[in-house]
């Protein structure tokens, strides 16, 4: 396609955190035109009484998914909670693209999906044919599919550190720890009790401990990448923070691997991927240096104790983690380059 083509836009779940960095970052996109917001609660109002921060914006008012004219929609970008995703999506015309945010179509067994999801999955014919949207390892399948299904944010973080080490056998297929913390963000807009302020503001909780759903979407694409079942140990927190997310993995080594070699591993595997900084040598990756961005760092450490080492990886939750990740996904299933419209450097500080 060229540059002057213009795509036609759908948010699923725009009043949503997800589909409103989405429609932050589309509105700067010189091919889109975002021609329908569908909300389910906050249906009927304009977006800019919902986020007052759209002011300046001219966009059309939330509606429901039935009220759409789908005729006039080439995509769909799908924010909307699992286990409500893939009914929605099911929905809609074959004619449309879609780019879902949710969890629903991650999994490549459903099996699975039921057993972490508690409820059997609603479209497998889909579930068949999506392809997992972690953009730096899928490019030509992600270019090709007409559903693409974004990794969780936690997964982001994790696989983009740890999957071209499963690749490339620099690491072991077990004693993979991983430390994860995240921005209250990650939780979403809905009211929820462990993120008010009161309980969230000044302390530190880990959650889901041994138990959090996005460990089997890990071991799958690290099981994938090593060509055999690898198992992770994954512990989430929630940090008194809005934005960003950070995961600390301890990491067995492979016979005669260096933390360097490790390094000089990761910054080959993404010499060509513009969005993934493996950072020099004493840099301590952290969430304010990718605030607000579409960046990923990495950034390799020797650990004291002898064939092992620690792999530290930090993205904002919301762009690299979700809405920035579904709009370079987005670039590369209409042929544009994947950098357009998320060019934005970090908010620092
Ligand atoms: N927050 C994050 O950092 C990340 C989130 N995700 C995933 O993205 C998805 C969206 O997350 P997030 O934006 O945080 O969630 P929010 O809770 O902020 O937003 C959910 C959105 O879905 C809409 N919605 C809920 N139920 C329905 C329904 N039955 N029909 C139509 N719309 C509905 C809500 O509309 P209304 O409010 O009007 O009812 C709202 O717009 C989730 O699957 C989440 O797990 C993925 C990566 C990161
Ligand atoms: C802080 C917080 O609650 N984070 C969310 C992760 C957000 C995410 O990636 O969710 P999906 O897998 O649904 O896309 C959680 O742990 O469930």
């Amino acid at each position: 396609m060229t540059s002057t083509q213009t795509i036609r836009a759908a948010v699923l779940g725009a009043s949503g955190y997800t589909g409103a960095d989405l429609i932050r970052l589309a509105a700067r996109h010189p091919s889109i035109e975002i021609t329908a917001l569908i909300a389910k609660a906050h249906a009927g109002q304009p977006l800019a009484k919902v986020y007052p921060h759209f002011a300046s914006l001219d966009l059309p008012a939330l509606v429901t998914a039935d009220e759409v004219d789908w005729d006039n929609v080439d995509v769909a970008f799908c924010g909307l909670p699992h286990g409500t995703a893939h009914n929605e999506i099911a929905k809609l015309p074959d004619s449309v693209k879609v780019v879902d945010m949710s969890a629903d179509f991650r999994l490549r067994d459903l099996g699975t999906y039921a057993e972490w999801y508690g409820a059997e999955h609603g479209a497998p014919e889909l579930a068949e044919g999506a392809v997992y949207g972690l953009t730096e390892h899928y490019r030509d399948a992600i270019a090709e599919a007409r559903l693409v299904a974004c990794p969780g944010c936690y997964p982001t973080a994790v696989l983009l550190a740890l999957l071209p080490l499963s690749k490339s056998g620099l690491i072991a297929a077990d004693g993979i720890i991983i430390d994860a913390k995240s921005g209250v963000s990650g939780a979403g807009r809905s009211l929820k009790q462990n993120i008010l302020f009161s309980e969230a503001g000044e302390g530190l909780s880990p959650y889901g401990v041994g138990t959090h759903r996005h460990v089997p979407e890990i071991e799958q694409e690290l099981g994938a990448a090593a060509g055999k079942s690898v198992t992770v140990n994954f512990t989430p927190h929630l940090v008194p923070m809005t934005r960003g997310e950070l995961c600390t993995c301890y990491v067995q080594l492979a016979d005669g691997t260096s933390a360097d070699d490790v390094r000089e591993g990761l910054a080959k595997a993404y010499a060509e991927s513009p969005f993934v900084r493996v950072v020099e040598e004493g840099v301590i990756p952290a969430t304010q240096h990718v605030r607000g961005s579409n960046y990923c760092h990495i950034g390799v450490f020797a650990d004291r104790i002898p064939g092992r080492a620690i792999v530290i990886s930090t993205i904002d939750n919301l762009v690299k983690g979700s809405a920035g990740q579904a709009l370079q996904n987005f670039n590369l299933m209409y042929g544009l380059d994947e950098t357009t419209a998320l060019e934005q450097l970090p908010l620092f500080p």
